[in-house]
């Protein structure tokens, strides 16, 4: 999710021009509207967006006690094999993802006037999250980005949008999403150092009362595509996160990538929440845990909304990697802010390049 601030945008000039773009490729329109959205051939998707997978995807019950060998050597050996689940039972209130959910379709049918009052900067916002990469195409998605750490801009937000009468339950819904999702991925930061063998506050020490953090949520609006064969709502990635915790709401698209580089769509869960291993937590965890490459395929009829959030360390520290079990290092120390510099610079990358970031920064060759 989180990207430099530094990070050219190098498509479109402004928020207003995409808006505009998607408007005008949006519905029925003909088809060589879709311009600069159209993907090379090699990130086209080969499933559609509600293909069922012919695997099934690893679903974790974390309210069930009836784990053999227990939760955490479940997870761990669930995120070892695809540093991806989707977990039901997690206790974050389902009241409050139904009010995120509400509040994302509310706002991204706002007029697009309106909507841009909220854009106030290239990466916090409304606009466009990703940057586009030439000849790879741009995604086909607006995006709404919140941050609470290191420094809160939903106030700024909400004064923005209702500079009148502000919208006192939508900032609580925000901060009560926040902090849920902070325990959670606590809890799952803890599970998986237990599983690794190592102390089980390991990575979680980091992320406990620690206003450095790199912390926020993040919205996706996919609006129907005219041509879902060639154009993706997300292109191929992993995120730069340490764990990033997704709600994909209704509507299925979103697809992750097995080991052996086969896509399965994942299917949509009343009140499932969907765990992604980032670049960080690979590097952290010495590559046991591998960031989960996943894309997000588009559908001709019905808007998609997905909301997330996710978690950094403080920029400064220093990430050791855990090497444990005998396991030779097979990354550097590094930290945060340094690698997002690098990631940032690494503008061109394309979604099919082999090797994935974290490895060409922090990844020991042997
Ligand atoms: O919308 C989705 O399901 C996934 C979005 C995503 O991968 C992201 O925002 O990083
Ligand atoms: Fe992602």
């Amino acid at each position: 999710m989180a990207k430099t601030e530094e990070m050219p945008n190098n498509s479109y000039d402004t928020i207003a021009e995409l808006s505009s773009l998607l408007l005008a490729a949006n519905g029925d329109g003909p088809h060589e509207l879709l311009g600069e959205f159209v993907v090379p051939e090699s990130c086209r998707p080969t499933l559609p967006f509600d293909a069922t997978s012919d695997k099934p995807l690893p679903v974790l019950d974390l309210g069930a006690t009836d784990h053999p060998g227990g939760l955490a050597a479940k997870l761990t050996e669930i995120c070892e094999e695809w540093g991806f689940v989707q977990v039901i039972n997690h206790g974050v209130p389902s009241h409050i993802l139904r009010e995120m959910a509400t509040f994302g379709h509310s706002f991204f049918t706002l007029p697009t006037e309106r909507k841009l009052r909220g854009a106030f900067s290239y990466l916090n916002g409304y606009g466009a999250k990703q940057i586009n990469m030439h000849g790879v195409g741009t995604p086909w998605v607006e995006g709404l980005t919140l941050r609470t750490l290191p420094e809160s801009n939903i106030a700024m937000f909400e004064a923005k949008m209702w500079p009148e009468e502000g919208n006192a339950s939508l900032f609580q819904t925000l901060e009560q999403f926040d902090s849920a999702l902070q325990e959670f991925e606590i809890t799952l930061l803890q599970l998986l150092a237990e599983g690794l063998g190592v102390e089980s506050s390991f990575f979680s020490q980091h992320f406990e009362k620690c206003p450095e953090l790199t912390m926020g949520m993040h919205f996706n609006y996919y609006p129907p595509c005219p041509d879902p064969s060639k154009v993706l709502g997300a292109l191929p990635h992993t995120d730069p996160s340490c764990l990033t915790v997704l709600y994909q709401d209704r509507i299925s698209g979103l697809q992750v990538q097995a080991k052996d580089g086969s896509w399965h769509p994942v299917e949509h869960k009343e009140d499932g929440l969907l765990v992604f291993v980032g670049d960080i937590l690979q590097g952290w965890s010495n590559g046991r845990f591998p960031a989960v490459v996943h894309q997000v395929v588009l559908n001709n009829k019905i808007p998609r909304l997905s909301f997330l959030h996710a978690t950094s360390p403080a920029g400064d520290l220093v990430i050791q990697p855990a090497h444990v079990g005998g396991d030779p290092p097979r990354y550097k120390p590094f930290t945060y802010k340094g690698y997002m510099q690098y990631k940032s610079d690494l503008h061109l990358q394309r979604p099919d390049d082999t090797q994935k970031p974290i490895d060409a920064y922090a990844g020991i060759t042997v």
